[in-house]
């Protein structure tokens, strides 16, 4: 398998995800998926899509809410003898569409909780448009030392969901 279809099989989970959106003419249906590299086989540790969890939620916030709310129990099996922070330190995020910058609502945007959980690499599906705000959630990232790598091959498909109901 390439790196590139090793990756993209997480990212078309992302966009499965992305498909669950309602869609609404002021912001984007974006997907999430959470991986955890910490055993032999990857796991998914979780998935959110926007506005899947009560409010103006985002995508990338809702699969890191997910994730911290799983019972101890259940985090075992990413690795027995670590923490949800120290889980979600080695993730690989996978997103339909570069994590916001910034927020027409004025809440926290997804780059800032990314970087907040310290994850490992972020895979983007497509570039934000500049729709609504102009995004720079990737370069804020690549600051803070979090890999970003734009995935190739589903930047259509990504947009045209992100964009459904517009
Ligand atoms: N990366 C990402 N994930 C989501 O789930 C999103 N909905 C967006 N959209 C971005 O957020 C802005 C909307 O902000 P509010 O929800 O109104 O606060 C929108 O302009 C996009 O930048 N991005």
């Amino acid at each position: 398998m390439t790196f590139e279809d090793q990756h993209l099989k997480y990212l078309q989970l992302a966009l499965e995800e992305a498909k669950k959106c309602t869609p609404t003419p002021t912001a984007f249906c974006v997907g999430c998926v959470l991986v955890s590299r910490l055993s032999a086989e990857p796991l998914v540790m979780s998935t959110g899509y926007s506005r899947e969890l009560p409010g103006n939620t985002h995508a990338e916030a809702n699969a890191l809410s997910k994730f911290r709310s799983l019972p101890q129990e259940e985090v075992c099996r990413f690795d027995p003898a670590a923490s949800h922070a120290e889980i979600l330190a080695s993730a690989d995020v996978y997103t339909t569409m570069e994590p916001c910058s910034i927020r027409t609502s004025g809440l926290s945007p997804c780059a800032d909780a990314l970087i907040d959980a310290h994850v490992k690499r972020c895979f983007i599906g497509v570039g934000e448009p500049d729709d609504f705000v102009q995004c720079e959630g990737a370069q804020k990232l690549v600051s803070a030392g979090i890999d970003v790598v734009w995935l190739k091959g589903l930047e259509e498909e990504s947009l045209s969901v992100a964009r459904r109901g517009h």
